[in-house]
This record gives structure tokens, sequence and C-alpha cells, in this order.
């Protein structure tokens, strides 16, 4: 069997990326004639192979290079997709769009001529939804991460089997380092006669080529670092851990384990003299971030903090690591890094062994979050961030005994959430085969407690988005229901939505509905500096009095936000604003070209604290969800009253944030300082003449999301969304 040849999309530089010696020596090689034989042989094939060793990158080409295109790959996490999707691309020589693509969210990078296409669960249930399992038109589906159960996950692993079994050719692989084989094994037991999954195990003692990866446990740390001399492993554990097992001790993080990480990390660095090596240390909240790099602030001549969390723009945070060189990188993530991604020169890695669990209080009837021990699986997959590049050492904060009565897998979501939302999507599937939710979802790797898919049938028929169809009660979506699932948001957001539409802010609703679901938000949020966020949303939202309107500090963060995306609207998308900007420049019409607005607008952004993803992303998003509200043109639609009278362009006026002093101390979302920017005194505002403080009619939105916050009664979810993402 030959490599791959090169594609016509493909450079001509194009080099096998078989040959390629950065990834001949991976150990999924050795194994590429066996996975490619038995996946043409076995309609569901699992391959197990420890982290890092070249699974997800290497499998969609082995299979490419037999023409079993066009290849689908899900990936669990946005995060994850983009960075498989660019590596793949990048080892073949090809653009991404072109031969590999790659979808996520509203960013879709993918053509007639994609062969290898990789997407998160959820992009592909949205597509399911609308063409039924059509959507899965591929000849092979690769589900990577399959140990990782989100509902999405769950639900995708559903839709697959039911192609299955109406549809022989179709191959599907199911890959992880830390999946439970027989779990698979049962699941596709009833595929047909004689058909089984063949398991295929990379094994470890191929690995000679991976990197070392030790592991170190509670006890070894202190030993390490000289702490609690003659303390039992007990009371290591009592004292770091609470208790003895993970039965009898909360997963709390304690002061004295953020001291205890702080002291290795210096450890570390004192006695590892290639600065270029970093490290990794796995929290579970961004709170739990917060505290730790406020710990390790007077050791910023030493580090330089990355963080990785929701709330922070992740290519941003990646590309800055990559401009680091003059200090050591201490990288703060919370799960976020946990699988799937290589951060290269990662050598150390700390793990807490802690992780936030969002669970659906049944008794309370609203989402709720809680610190709970990880999985050893988790555990395992934190551990392979490292030894991917070079070799590895991995430090596990709990004692090893503490450590091997963790559950082997954690609890999958779809027994822990409300599945409100995804009930209602199923409904809404137009293919008859997957819109029956209690039907569906008895046929789930672990099918959710009919009680709980009952409550959600329960409440959507109660809130008039599902109605019974006697007599053998089958729930269909209302007009309603359609369009409350039509908006790609979370079921409060949508609603949400909804609700502004029907007394006339259709406009206001979308925006406020987005942001309620956005991370990170366009307003900056400078880690570990809540008073200089509160500053830059203050400046948009609450300097004259209208604070009074909202009580809970969340809405007023939605609000300012609000303001601001409305602001760099204003500057940005409107057409007659934008000649008034090229005159206020004094531009020479035929120099201003499309390379240099977007330049302007991101010094503008930067200028004035604005995330300019997040601004686009909810452009792009207000646009999708406004197109699905003609599309079903619902009654209020007609009493909306359009455009706001502030979108009449006009010369207008702005509080300007320049005023603001700039993020102090160490800015760890900032490249080397040197990047930071103009200089202070350079600063120039194009936004101006200005933008009146209530321009917006802030105070007004701000009323109507006060009463309707109350009136919905979510006042409890959303605390428990923002909680999540504040
Ligand atoms: N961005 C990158 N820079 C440098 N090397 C990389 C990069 N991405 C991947 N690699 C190399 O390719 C190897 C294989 O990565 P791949 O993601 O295919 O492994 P995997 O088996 O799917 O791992 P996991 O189960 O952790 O997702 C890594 O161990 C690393 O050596």
């Amino acid at each position: 069997m030959g490599p791959s040849s090169p594609t016509s999309s493909c450079s001509s530089s194009y080099s096998s990326p078989f040959t390629s010696p950065e990834f001949s020596s991976l150990p999924v090689m050795s194994l590429r004639e066996k996975i490619v034989e038995k996946v043409l042989e076995n309609r569901v094939t699992l391959i197990v192979g420890e982290t890092g060793c070249g699974k997800s990158s290497q499998v969609p080409q082995f299979l490419l290079a037999e023409n079993m295109e066009p290849i689908l790959c899900t990936q669990p996490r946005r995060f994850a997709v983009v960075a498989v999707a660019k590596m793949v691309a990048k080892g073949r020589n090809c653009e991404l769009g072109g031969e590999v693509g790659y979808h996520i969210g509203h960013s879709k990078h993918l053509s007639e001529r994609s062969k290898i296409v990789f997407k998160t669960a959820g992009v592909l249930l949205d597509e399911m939804r609308d063409r039924g399992l059509n959507a899965l038109k591929y000849k092979v589906i690769i589900l990577d991460e399959v140990h990782e159960r989100s509902v999405e996950s769950d639900l995708v692993l559903v839709c697959v089997k039911q192609l299955l079994l109406k549809k022989n050719d179709l191959r599907v692989v199911l890959m992880s380092a830390t999946a439970d084989i027989t779990k698979y094994r049962d699941y596709f037991r009833d595929l047909g006669r004689g058909e089984r999954v063949e398991v295929l195990a990379i094994p470890s003692t191929n690995q000679r080529t991976i990197f070392q990866r030790r592991v170190s446990y509670l006890e070894q740390v202190t030993e390490l670092l000289g702490v609690d001399h003659g303390m039992t492993s007990e009371l290591s554990s009592l004292r770091y851990c609470s208790g003895p097992s993970p039965s009898m001790a909360n997963a709390e993080i304690k002061p004295e384990v953020h001291k205890l990480i702080h002291d290795l990390v210096l450890h570390i660095h004192k006695n590892e003299s290639d600065i270029e090596k970093s490290i990794l240390v796995f929290l579970p909240t961004y709170y739990a971030l917060e505290q730790q790099w406020h710990l390790m602030k007077p050791l910023s001549s030493f580090f330089k903090v990355h963080i990785l969390h929701s709330s922070v723009d992740t290519e941003q945070a990646l590309m800055a690591m990559k401009i680091c060189k003059s200090h050591r990188k201490v990288i703060l993530a919370t799960n976020i890094a946990e699988s799937s991604v290589t951060i290269p020169k990662v050598a150390y890695v700390i793990d807490s062994c802690r992780s936030l669990q969002v669970f659906w209080d049944v008794n309370r009837k609203i989402d709720s979050a809680e610190l709970v021990w990880v999985s050893q699986s988790q555990a395992e997959q934190r551990r392979g961030r490292t030894g991917r590049t070079c070799d590895g050492q991995v430090y596990r904060l709990v004692t090893k005994s503490f450590f091997g009565t963790l559950e082997d897998h954690e609890c999958p979501a779809i027994l822990r959430l409300s599945l409100r939302l995804q009930v209602l999507l199923i409904c809404c599937a137009e293919s008859k085969a997957i819109s029956d939710p209690k039907v569906l979802l008895q046929k789930a790797l672990d099918p959710p407690y009919p009680e709980v898919v009952g409550d959600a049938l329960d409440l959507l028929d109660h809130k008039r988005a599902l109605q019974k169809i006697s007599p053998r009660g089958r729930y269909e979506p209302t007009f309603y229901g359609r369009l409350l699932a039509s908006f790609s948001l979370s079921f409060d957001a949508s609603v949400l939505v909804l609700k502004f539409g029907e007394i006339g802010m259709l406009r206001e609703g979308i925006l406020l509905g987005i942001l309620m679901d956005t991370q990170p938000l366009p307003i900056l949020h400078p880690f570990g500096d809540d008073a200089l966020f509160a500053e830059y949303t203050g400046c948009y939202f609450g300097g004259d009095g209208n604070t009074r309107l909202l009580t809970g500090r969340k809405e007023m963060v939605i609000m300012g936000n609000l303001c601001a995306f409305q602001f760099w609207q204003h500057v940005f998308k409107d057409k007659q604003r934008l000649d008034h900007l090229q005159q206020v420049l004094k531009f020479d019409e035929t120099k201003v070209t499309a390379s240099l607005l977007p330049k302007i607008e991101e010094e503008w952004c930067s200028l004035h604290y604005l995330v300019q993803s997040s601004l686009h992303h909810v452009s792009e998003l207000y646009e999708d969800i406004l197109n699905a509200v003609h599309r079903f043109r619902p009654k209020f639609l007609g009493t909306s009253n359009g455009l706001p009278t502030y979108y009449d362009p006009y010369e207008f006026e702005h509080t300007c944030l320049l005023n603001c002093d700039p993020p102090r101390d160490m800015d760890p979302l900032a490249a080397d300082n040197e990047h930071l920017g103009p200089s202070f005194e350079a600063k120039k505002c194009v936004a101006v003449p200005f933008v009146a403080p209530n321009q917006f009619q802030s105070n007004n939105v701000a009323e109507k999301l006060a009463s309707i916050i109350k009136e919905v009664q979510i006042f409890h979810a959303l605390s428990v969304i923002l909680l999540i993402w504040c």
C-alpha cells in the first residue's frame, strides 16, 4: 500500500504526510495497514491508543489514501476541531477549506472539494435536524474522543447507529485513549447477524518513539518540596483533599492546594534549565484560575502566565504563547485543554484532579454547578497533554490510593442535565426516524431516566413549545416551539428573544439572547481584574444612573455588552458612518482597500478594550437569528418597530474609553509587553465626533430586561449560565 498521492487542491510542494519525519515515527503509523484493513472489513471499528499516538491526525488520512472519502470526523470541542483540521491540512500541505475542511458554530471552512471534514457534534446535530440522516452522507464517519460524553456526542452516536441499521456500506470508526471498550461492543451488538465491533489497540510496547511521561502523586510532591515532614499519606490527603477518598472528600480547592501549586511551579522553574519547557496547570473554575494567578503575581519576573478558559479567545491565547519566548510559560487551564490538543513544549502537567460539573437540580428545577473529582479517564487525558513534543512529568495532587478510588469514567451529561433543549430539538427533526424523544433517547448508550424526559416534555408543553397529539401521546412542536428551536441558542436565551420580540424590541432581544450565551464577551475582561472590567462595562452602561434598573451584576454586564456591540456596529457597520469615517481620517478613496479597514477596526477595538472576534461572532449569529425569524414570520414581526431611530446616520458622541487606565500589572492575555500596541499618548479614537451616553435607549432596554427576567422566572437559570461564564 503506497502513500497517498497529491491531490489537485494541494500545492506542488506537497510531501507525503506519511513519510514526513515529524509524523513517520508516531506509534499509529505501525498499524496503518491493519487499521485500513479492519475498517474495510467491519462496519464499526474502535481504535484505542495512547494520547498523542496519532489517532486524530493520521487515521482520517489513512482512509483517504484508500479513496474512502468523503470522511467526516467529529471532535467534542470547537478548539479541537480547528486544531486538528489545521494540523492535518498543514501536514498535507493544503489550504484549509480545500481538501481538508472544518465547521464549528459560524466558522465554516469547507468546499465541494473537501474530502476530510472536521465538525463538532453540535454542528452535525443541527444538520441532521434540518436534513435528516442525509446529513450523514459520508463513506466513513469517525467519532473521535468517544469517551467524552456530552449530550451532543451521545445523540450523534444514536443517529449514526440508526444509519448503520439502514446503510450497509457505511463505515464507522470510534477513537479514544480511554474509552470503555465493553460498553461500545455491547452497544453495537444488535447491528446484525455476525456483526461485531472490531477493537484495534495500538500497543504501548510499540511506542518506542513516544516521549516519556512520568507520574507523581501528592506524597511525592510534598516530599519533593520538603513540606509536611513525617506526615503520613492519609494526613496529607486530609490536609489537601479534605479526606482519604473521593466519596469522603469534597472537591473544593483549599488555599493549601494553591500554595502547593505555587511552590511546585517555582521548584520546577529552579530545576529545569530549559525555559522553553512550559507548565500546564489544570484547575476546575475561573475562580480557581484567578486565585492561582493572584498567588503567582509576585513571580511575574520568572513566568508569563497564560489562561485557557472559555471566556478567553483561545486562538489569541495560543498565539500569545507562540510569541512569548522570554519567560517560562505557565498555562492555567480548565478542562477546555483536557483532550485532543497539542500545546507544544508542555513538559510539566500539574493536575488538581478537580473539575466543574453542571447538573439539573430535579427538586429546584434549575441547572446547578458543583466541583467534583475527575475520573481516571479524565486524568489520563490531562496526563496526555504532555509527552507529545518532549518528555513529560505529571503531578497529580491526590495521593496514589486516593487516585485509585476515582471513578473510571465521568457521569455522562445525558444523565445529569435537564434535556429541555435537546427534547425540543429532537421533536423538531424533519425525519420521523429521529423525531420522537422518548424513543430516540432510550436508544442512547446510557438512556436518560424516563422521568427526566417526561419533565422536559411537560415543561415544553407548559410553555406551549410542544403539543400532545392524541391519541398516541406523541408530541409535536408548535409554531412557537419550532421558532425557539431555530435559534442555535440555549433554551432560556431563545425564550428571552421571543419575549422581547413580542414587545416590539426584537433587535435588542436577539442581541441580549446572544450575549447571554456568548463567550468571550465583546467587552474585554482583563484576567483577574474585575475592577477594571467593571470600569470598562460602566463606560458603556451604568454611568448615568441606569444601574438601579437592574439588580444583578450579570444583567449589568449583558447590558454593557449590548451597548458596546451597538457602539461598534455604529462605527464599523453603518455604510454612511463608514463614509464619514473615511472623511475624518482623510483617506484617499483609492487607498481605502479592503485590508486597511480591518486593521483600523482591530486597533480601534483594542483601544476601546473590545474583543474583535467576539463582536464578529455576535454579528454573525444576529444575522442567522434574524433570518430564522424572517423565515417563520411570527405575528410580532409586523408590529416590530423596524430599524431603531438611532440607526439613522448622523454625527454622534461617545464617552471614550481612552480615558480609562490601561490594564494594570501583568496582563496574561497580552503577548510580551513590547507587543501591547501603540503608546497611550498616540491613541486616537476614530469614533469621533460622539455617541451620546443614552444613544442606544439603554435605560428603556434595561427596564424591559428586568421585567422579562422576572416574568419568565428564569433568574436562577440565568445565574447558572452566567456563573459558568463569569
Ligand atoms: N500543533 C502541533 N505541534 C507540534 N506537534 C503536534 C501538533 N499537533 C500534533 N502534534 C504531534 O502529533 C502527535 C499526534 O497528535 P494526535 O492529535 O493525532 O494524537 P491523538 O492520538 O489523537 O491524541 P489524543 O488522544 O490526545 O487526541 C502529537 O503527539 C504531537 O507529537
